[in-house]
C-alpha cells in the first residue's frame, strides 16, 4: 500500500494543501500545534472511516467553513485508486467516492489500510478495557468490512435495548420485548466475539515473538481475551454456534442484574482482554518499559497481520512515538520500517537524519513546505 498524494480542503487547521508522499520514509516536522497530527489523521480516516482522535465528525471541519474535502490518491495490488470525503457541518450525511463511484463508508473499508503508532496507544495498557475493544475493532473493521456493519448494528441494538431497559422501570410490561432484542444482540455478538478471538490469538502469536525479541528473549508477552463466555475454549471460540449459545445463557443468567441497573451488562460492549508478561498483569505490574515494549509489540504485530490478509503492508504513521522510546525500541522500530512507506511526525527534524530514502517537509501553521533532505 502506498499513498502517492493526500489533498485537503478546509480539514482542522488546513485550509488547501496537497502532500506528495515518497515510497519510503516521510517526515513531517514542525512545532506544536502546526497540523503534524492532522494530517495523519486525514490519512487514517480512508483506513476506518472514523478519526482515531475522540470527538464529532464536525470538529474535523476548518472552524468557521461549512464543508472539508479530503483526497486521497495511492497504489494498492498494483492498482492506482483515489479515494475521496466529504464532510459536512449540518444538513449532509458524509460522502465517500471511490474511484469516482459512491459509496457507504462500510464499502469503502478493505481499499485502503493503515496503522498508526501514538504515544496515546500506551492507554492500552494503562487504561481501562474500551480502549482495547476500540484496538481490536478499528483492526477488525480494516481487515474485514462486514465486521463494521455487524458492529453498527450491534451498537445500535445496544442503544435500543438499554432505552427499554431504562423505560422498564415506569413500565414493566415492555419487558415482554426484551427477548427480541437479545435474540438481535446474540446473533450480531456471537460474530463480533468470534471474530475478536481470532484476531486476537493471531495477534498473540505475533506480538509474542516480537516482545521476546526486544527483551531478547527475557520476557515473554501473551494476550487473553475476556468476556461473558467462561466456558468456552479455543474451539468453542471458533464456532459461532458455541459462542451464540453462551452469549443467550449469560444474557438468561444476568436478565434480572441488566433490568435492576437499567443498562446491558452482557456482550461484546462489556468485552476485554489481558495483557500479560510472565502470565501477570502488565498494567498492575509492568514496568513503564516493559509496557511500551508490549504496546509496541502489539503495533507492529497489527501491521504483520494486515500484511498477512492484503499481501502488502499498510502505510504505518508514526506519531511523534519515537522520542518516547529508549535508544534499543527505537532501534527496533526503525529497523521495522526500512522498506515501507512510513509517515512520521516530529518536531525535531535532526532525529530522523539516517532515515533512507527520505523525503522532509516543514508543516507551520496548517500549510507544507517540502525541504532538502539533510
Ligand atoms: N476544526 C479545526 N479547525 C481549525 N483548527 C483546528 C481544528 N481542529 C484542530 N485545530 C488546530 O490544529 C492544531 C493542532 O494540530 P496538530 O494536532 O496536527 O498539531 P501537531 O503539529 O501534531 O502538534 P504536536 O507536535 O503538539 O502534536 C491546533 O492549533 C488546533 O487548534
Amino acid at each position: 500500500m502506498i499513498v502517492r498524494e493526500l489533498s485537503l480542503q478546509n480539514f482542522r487547521n488546513i485550509a488547501d494543501c496537497t502532500l506528495t508522499l515518497g515510497e519510503h520514509s516521510n517526515v513531517l516536522f514542525g512545532s506544536n500545534a502546526q497540523g503534524k497530527t492532522n494530517l495523519l489523521e486525514g490519512i487514517y480516516l480512508f483506513s476506518t472511516g472514523k478519526s482515531f482522535r475522540a470527538g464529532r465528525e464536525r470538529d474535523l471541519i476548518r472552524f468557521g467553513c461549512d464543508a472539508a474535502t479530503l483526497t486521497l490518491r495511492f497504489q494498492f495490488q498494483a492498482r492506482e485508486q483515489q479515494a475521496q470525503i466529504r464532510l459536512f457541518r449540518e444538513g449532509r450525511k458524509k460522502e465517500v467516492t471511490l474511484n469516482g463511484v459512491k459509496l457507504k463508508t462500510s464499502e469503502m473499508l478493505g481499499s485502503f489500510s493503515s496503522v498508526l503508532f501514538a504515544p496515546e496507544h500506551l492507554n492500552l495498557v494503562k487504561e481501562g478495557p474500551g480502549e482495547r475493544r476500540r484496538f481490536l475493532d478499528f483492526a477488525l473493521s480494516q481487515l474485514k468490512p462486514r465486521y463494521y456493519a455487524v458492529l453498527s448494528a450491534y451498537q445500535k441494538t445496544v442503544a435500543q435495548k438499554n432505552a427499554l431497559l431504562k423505560d422498564m422501570a415506569r413500565f414493566p410490561q415492555l419487558g415482554d420485548t426484551l427477548g427480541v432484542w437479545n435474540e438481535k444482540l446474540a446473533a450480531n455478538g456471537a460474530f463480533l466475539v468470534m471474530n475478536r478471538y481470532q484476531y486476537l490469538s493471531r495477534i498473540n502469536t505475533l506480538a509474542a515473538g516480537i516482545h521476546r525479541d526486544l527483551s531478547e528473549g527475557r520476557e515473554e508477552l501473551s494476550l487473553r481475551y475476556l468476556g461473558f463466555h467462561e466456558g468456552l475454549d479455543d474451539s468453542g471460540y471458533r464456532d459461532l454456534g458455541a459462542i451464540t449459545q453462551a452469549f443467550r445463557r449469560a444474557l438468561e443468567e444476568r436478565e434480572s442484574e441488566e433490568i435492576r441497573a437499567g443498562v446491558s451488562l452482557v456482550g461484546p460492549h462489556r468485552d476485554d482482554f489481558d495483557i500479560l508478561i510472565g502470565g501477570e498483569s502488565c498494567r498492575i505490574f509492568g514496568s513503564q518499559g516493559q509496557q511500551r515494549s508490549a504496546v509496541l509489540s502489539m503495533k507492529i504485530a497489527e501491521c504483520e497481520a494486515a500484511r498477512a490478509v492484503f499481501g502488502e503492508y499498510p502505510v504505518l504513521l508514526l506519531d511523534d512515538i519515537l522520542s518516547e522510546l529508549d535508544p534499543q525500541r527505537q532501534s527496533y522500530i526503525l529497523h521495522h520500517i526500512s522498506g515501507k512507506q512510513v509517515v512520521i511526525t516530529t518536531c525535531d527534524r535532526d532525529r530522523f537524519a539516517g532515515l533512507a530514502q527520505q523525503n522532509l517537509f516543514e508543516v507551520e501553521n496548517g500549510t507544507i513546505r517540502r525541504q532538502q533532505g539533510l
